[in-house]
């Protein structure tokens, strides 16, 4: 039945609609580009549309959802997370709390004092912190100055991580283990896959330590280190948008991290990879942990993301559902028997999230294939909402020619059914938006064994802890999944839809928008809410709202990437009938569905002269694997740069790179040829690299190692580029300087063992430093100089001193001058030239000097 008023038992053409009231001018911005000049404190922070679905939706009680709606509209903290190893976070952090807490807490803006930073209580170890000053306030006013310029340098060099609260909750419910292999299926930017790569790296460092001390690794973290303490587990991050996988290969390269993989397809068919086998049947990659953060419509993103109250529309989540949904079920396919999938939006719509996971759910088989894992216990103070398990969508009408939209709240499937024939009959020109399937809404057990507990999904909302919305399920695979194929509706529907758009795009500036809660409900809606709502809207352009994170028709075309293995083992014929099945949607490739540059992963073979004499030269141990380096050229040669991958990284890459697998970033880079003049005077003329640097040092024995023990010899190396270091006589490096003094001629490790006290060092550090003939140098850029210097000395402007560039500067300034004063030479003699030519000139009447003065 109609509810209330809303629709009425009886309705003739739009009788029964009543206005929309009282909302802005400025929502409904419609789509197209968002020309808005306003600052985001500006923006109007209401859109009643967006407003009566969650008001009427039944997702929170009326007193709550008023303190969920006031958060919504205020600005979101600024949040950072101290990052790496567990150590040298703690150690970051503490650096934090004694210089900058104290200073932020003496502070006014504006009159007022300033809140200083705290740790968000619901992270374990005080390494999430938020402070309600705005970030742009922090980046732009002077007193802040030394803070931001900390932030800016932590960030830089991986120590802090400037990520959204609720953004760092699906890694911590992942439960992932060091030796586990990951996937995140939509990873870009990569904040999330930072985490990742921390929990499979754990505390790899110290293990590896112990394990070149020949001692036991000694942990129970339930990680496999049978490969000399190292971790045996993988990340691969993967984007399918070409930009925003070149920002995740940027954000991933920086942790240096030798097991993970960045790959660019489209998760919803991402191919299987394959793994060699002996038996001669084929074998595939499945994962023990899988995330799955979605694109989705990012409506929990309103208190940083001004484009979500300009343009919401309903139409965000329903177009979002079967890109979403298929990507789940994916995910569950390449999930270990025993595996654990995140899958998270930061939408609050159940379009995206529940109905989703109940939908991915039903088309594996139901709950005995894959079951919802009740996570109260992971980050128990985390302020958290259930699932819902009742819900109401809304979808949108309109009648061409009219400029008219009409809202209409649905509960259930049927309800939605009955409403169009209704229309359909007595209104025969109305349009709905074909968006609505009916795995959108919630679903209907037939026996409590059969029951979805969608309960035991996870809601963060605004006003809990102070954070934008965001949603959260931890799935289970239980058992092996049959594969079949999607129900078509949900395809055609996008499709019917893309063409019904384009068809009737409504004339901006006159539109009416109504709200109509057709539904079949025992549930009243609250008194207050029963009207149905219409408004007059200016600029209605129904095109895509930019807060969008993702569009359906982003789904791109890939013609040739190899089958899933499921495609392979089962013809497409063989179906349950529920498989979620590509959508066929996309036609036009865009700029961002390019792939990245084609990248060469050669990997040079063990017995590799190159590898041997390096390794030799760094008195790198023979227990050090030698048949994991790689090089970037086609021709698989040793030219430039070596990298080094995990095992289980060459495995993949091996076996998959010619199976047309986009491929886009792996390995760390180790070495770096040296082209230098005393090339003759080395055995090895590559460098250590910084990025790499770690991964050697605790297999190197004491060769190429010098240890540093006072900041000021440190202070001394990180503030000035080459300091004098003569074979024989003083140098002013002190014990780094005397240990140099036998080493012959390239590069070194110099080893910092964390210590206590006034002089000692907060953690431990390697850093690569090249003895030259007649000076030393820290192989570290000036920007990770300056980084330093303010962390560990508290330097905020230092000058690094370089005085081969101030030699080479003085040389060519002497240059310069002396070619000055030759044109200034060349310029009085060609005046002179020029001034004897007029005076010839004048003599015989030709004009011949211009000619000579443009020359000089
Ligand atoms: C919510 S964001 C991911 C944020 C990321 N997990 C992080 O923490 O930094 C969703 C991502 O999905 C990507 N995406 C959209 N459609 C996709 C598809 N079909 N396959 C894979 N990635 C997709 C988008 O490019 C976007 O980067």
């Amino acid at each position: 039945m109609g509810r209330g008023g809303s629709r009425g038992g009886g309705r003739g053409g739009r009788g029964g609609r009543k206005p929309f009231r009282g909302g802005n001018k400025n929502n409904f911005r419609g789509g197209g580009r968002d020309n808005r000049t306003e600052s985001w404190t500006d923006i109007p922070r209401q859109n009643e549309l967006f407003e009566s679905y969650y008001r009427m939706g039944g997702f929170l009680e009326e007193e709550e959802f008023e303190q969920m709606w006031k958060a919504l509209a205020t600005d979101l903290p600024n949040s950072f997370r101290f990052t790496g190893t567990k150590s040298d976070a703690l150690a970051v952090r503490e650096i934090f709390k004694e210089r900058y807490i104290p200073a932020i807490t003496a502070m006014d803006f504006e009159g007022q004092p300033v809140e200083p930073p705290k740790p968000v209580e619901a992270f374990p170890d005080e390494l999430v912190w938020d402070m309600k000053t705005h970030k742009k306030i922090v980046r732009r006013y002077a007193p802040f100055a030394d803070f931001q310029k900390f932030l800016v340098a932590e960030a830089a060099s991986g120590n802090i991580s400037r990520q959204e609260v609720v953004s760092m909750i699906p890694p911590h419910f992942l439960d992932v283990k060091p030796g586990m292999v990951v996937l995140d299926m939509c990873a870009a930017p990569g904040s999330k896959s930072a985490q990742l790569a921390e929990m499979i790296h754990g505390d790899e460092e110290e293990r590896v330590q112990k394990a070149a001390n020949n001692e036991s690794p000694n942990t129970d973290d339930g990680g496999d280190y049978s490969d000399d303490g190292r971790s045996t587990g993988l990340l691969i991050a993967n984007d399918t948008d070409y930009k925003r996988a070149g920002m995740l290969v940027h954000q991933v390269k920086r942790l240096n991290f030798p097991n993970l993989i960045v790959t660019q397809h489209d998760a919803s068919i991402f191919p299987s990879i394959e793994l060699p086998s002996t038996s001669g049947k084929k074998q595939y990659l499945k994962f023990d942990r899988i995330l799955a953060d979605v694109p989705c419509s990012g409506d929990g993103t309103a208190r940083k993301n001004p484009n979500v109250w300009g343009k919401w529309t309903p139409k965000d989540g329903l177009g979002l559902h079967n890109l979403q949904l298929r990507i789940l079920f994916r995910g569950l396919q390449m999930l270990k028997k025993g595996g654990r999938l995140v899958y998270s939006t930061c939408s609050m719509n159940p379009t995206e999230n529940e109905a989703v996971i109940s939908a991915a759910i039903q088309a594996c088989g139901g709950v005995t294939k894959v079951q919802l894992v009740d996570c109260s216990d992971h980050l128990p103070k985390l302020k958290r909402k259930p699932g819902l398990t009742k819900w109401k969508i809304m979808d949108t009408s309109t009648v061409p020619g009219s400029n008219e939209k009409t809202a209409h709240l649905f509960t259930n499937w049927d309800a939605f059914v009955k409403a169009k024939a209704k229309y359909e009959k007595e209104e025969p020109e109305r349009v709905f938006s074909n968006k609505l399937v009916p795995e959108v809404f919630p679903p209907v057990a037939t026996s409590e064994e059969e029951r979805i507990p969608l309960e035991r999904c996870v809601r963060v909302y605004p006003h809990l802890q102070d954070t934008g919305g965001f949603f959260i399920a931890v799935l289970e695979k239980l058992d092996d999944i049959k594969v079949g194929q999607l129900r078509a509706s949900n395809n055609e529907a996008i499709l019917r839809e893309a063409k019904a758009e384009s068809e009737s795009a409504t004339p901006a500036n006159k539109d009416e928008m109504e709200i109509d809660s057709t539904e079949q409900t025992e549930e009243p809606t609250p008194a207050g809410n029963q009207s149905p709502l219409k408004r007059k809207l200016e600029n209605t352009e129904d095109a895509d709202a930019e807060a969008k994170r993702t569009k359906t028709e982003d789904t791109p075309a890939e013609p040739t990437v190899p089958k899933t293995e499921d495609q392979e083992e089962t013809p497409a014929a063989a179906t349950n009938g529920s498989t979620p099945a590509p959508t066929k949607e996309v036609v036009k490739p865009k700029p961002e569905q390019q792939s990245q540059s084609k990248e060469f992963f050669e990997y040079l073979p063990a017995d590799d002269p190159n590898i041997n004499q390096i390794l030799d030269f760094f008195g790198i141990s023979p227990r050090f694997p030698r048949d994991r380096f790689m090089v970037k050229n086609k021709e698989g040669l040793a030219l430039n740069k070596l990298y080094y991958t995990s095992a289980l990284a060459k495995t993949i890459i091996s076996a998959n790179k010619h199976r047309g697998m986009k491929f886009i970033h792996c390995g760390v880079i180790v070495f770096v040829a040296h082209k230098i003049k005393d090339k003759d005077l080395m055995r090895a003329p590559w460098r250590l690299q910084n990025e790499g640097i770690r991964i050697l040092e605790p297999w190197a024995n004491n060769q190429r190692v010098v240890t540093c023990t006072s900041k000021a010899t440190l202070y001394k190396l990180l503030i000035e580029m080459f300091p004098k270091l003569p074979k024989e006589g003083g140098h002013d490096i002190g014990e780094v300087g005397d240990q140099l003094q036998d080493k012959e001629i390239g590069c070194c490790f110099v080893r910092i063992e964390k210590s206590e006290g006034e002089d000692g060092f907060p953690f431990r550090m390697v850093l690569p430093l090249w003895r030259h003939p007649g000076s030393a140098n820290l192989m570290v850029d000036k920007d990770d100089r300056k980084a330093m210097l303010l962390r560990l000395f508290n330097e905020k402007d230092p000058v690094i001193k370089n005085h081969v560039a101030e030699k080479a500067k003085a040389v060519q300034d002497a240059k310069d001058a002396e070619e000055a004063e030759e044109a200034e030479r060349e310029l009085v003699e060609a005046k002179e030239e020029e001034a004897d030519a007029t005076a010839d000139a004048g003599e015989d009447g030709e004009g011949a000097a211009a000619p000579a003065v443009e020359q000089a």
